[in-house]
């Protein structure tokens, strides 16, 4: 018997914007939103099986070949150290990566060096001030990263802004913006080479429904 493909998806904000799309091409899986507390979901019609995954864990799931296939936002590839391709952006997911401050705060403090620097995207934030050649102490968090600088644990943050409003309740604005994400499909280069006729199938129809 022929093996599933097998697509991670992550759990959270863009498992139903993903699933959607999936639908649409004929991989609907109406157990997925059943309230059920499964994580794995093979097909009845289609070789197909997907997994459900904490977004930051994806790419981990595709770089092992644990999952052929992964969608997960630019931002989860930039922080991962896994070796992937991305061979499609779905545009859906937005935001932004920045650095954001308290309002403000630039005016006495316009550079970056001994900046301390709360975020949960330690390895992005690291390489971005390193490539300005500024020397910065970065704090790992691993949410609600937005009251750090209110409560004197760190100068400044780097992490995700998509409609603003967690910054505007809390004072902060944006100093720079790193780099924009979207959602995309991830693959790893074993699954590529075995099984490149189903995925890039896959990757055809997916970008025939964007
Ligand atoms: N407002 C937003 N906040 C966070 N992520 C966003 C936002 N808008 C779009 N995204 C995209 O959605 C992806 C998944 O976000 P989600 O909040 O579900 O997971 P996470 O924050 O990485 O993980 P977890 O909630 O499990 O800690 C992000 O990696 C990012 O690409
Ligand atoms: O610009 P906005 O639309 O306000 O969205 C941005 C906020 O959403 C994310 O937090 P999330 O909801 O994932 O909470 P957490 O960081 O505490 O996990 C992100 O870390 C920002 O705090």
């Amino acid at each position: 018997m022929k093996k599933n493909l097998v697509i991670a998806l992550p759990k959270g904000r863009i498992q139903e914007e993903s699933m959607k799309i999936f639908e649409k091409i004929g991989f609907g899986c109406r157990d997925m939103f059943s309230g059920s507390r499964k994580l794995i979901f093979p097909l009845q019609e289609q070789p197909v099986t997907f997994m459900i995954v904490r977004a930051q864990d994806v790419p981990t799931y595709v770089h092992h070949g644990a999952a052929d296939v992964g969608i997960c936002g630019k931002d989860t590839i930039e922080e991962s150290t896994c070796d992937l391709y991305e061979p499609l952006d779905l545009g859906f997911g937005g935001c932004d990566v920045v650095v954001a401050e308290p309002k403000g705060y630039s005016t006495e403090n316009p550079g970056y060096n001994g900046t301390i620097v709360g975020t949960k995207m330690v390895n992005v934030a690291e390489r971005f001030f390193a490539s300005k050649g500024v020397d910065v102490e970065i704090i790992k968090l691993y949410g609600s990263i937005e009251l750090a600088p209110l409560v004197g644990l760190a100068h400044r943050v780097v992490d995700i802004v998509e409609t603003g409003e967690t910054l505007r309740q809390n004072g902060l604005e944006v100093k720079e913006v790193i780099f924009r994400s979207t959602c995309r499909v991830i693959t790893n280069r074993n699954s590529m080479k075995n099984r490149h006729a189903q995925i890039e199938k896959l990757l055809a129809d997916m970008a025939g429904q964007l």
